[in-house]
């Protein structure tokens, strides 16, 4: 199993539609690490004792974690919310979600500035890099439950686009050049 992406269209239509381009324009995981984002595929069914899970946490330094459950009847001020996390914005550290139940998709810049969907569904692992600049959105099924990973104390911290004058921008700015 591998991670879905693909190329956007510039659409305005419904945020949770797939926006895929035609023909369809998929981008390989290999271009996805390249960017600097990584993904396990784990067993969601297991989670609350699952080894896999807990070797990468143990491995990555994940020490924190909780769980959202991302609905309409389930999560406090939702339409603010997803308003929010669909604005363009860059993390100061690692984002680092893993889905338990449902879909979602993140979208990510490439080198050249064009959005790159990713679909997310049960038992997806991902990271983005700190300074990459992303959204996350529901699809059309309007539900997801994730795990939210942290290295030591949560930072939930959004800095909207513009935030170029962040040295983690620059930082991984330049790594996108050396690689
Ligand atoms: C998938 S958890 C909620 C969204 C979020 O925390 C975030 O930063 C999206 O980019
Ligand atoms: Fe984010």
């Amino acid at each position: 199993m591998t991670l879905e992406a693909w190329y956007m269209d510039s659409s305005e239509e419904d945020q949770r539609k797939p926006h895929r381009l035609n023909p369809n324009q998929p981008v390989p995981l290999e271009d996805l690490n390249q960017l600097g984002v990584f993904y396990w595929k784990l067993n969601a069914d297991i989670y609350e004792a699952d080894p896999e899970l807990e070797k990468i946490r143990k491995e990555q330094g994940y020490t924190y974690m909780d769980i959202l459950s991302i609905r309409k009847d389930t999560l406090p001020d939702y339409e603010n919310k997803l308003k929010t996390f669909f604005t363009e914005h860059l993390h100061l550290d690692d984002e680092i979600r893993y889905i338990l139940d449902g879909r979602a998709y993140f979208d990510i810049r490439d080198k050249q500035d064009r959005w790159i969907r990713i679909v997310l569904g049960k038992g997806d692992l991902i990271t983005l890099p700190a300074g990459i600049y992303h959204r996350f959105t529901l699809d059309e099924t309007d539900y997801t439950k994730v795990m939210r990973l942290f290295v030591g104390e949560p930072v939930w911290k959004a800095y909207n686009r513009p935030a170029d004058d962040f040295e983690i921008r620059q930082k991984y700015v330049a790594s996108l050049k050396a690689s």
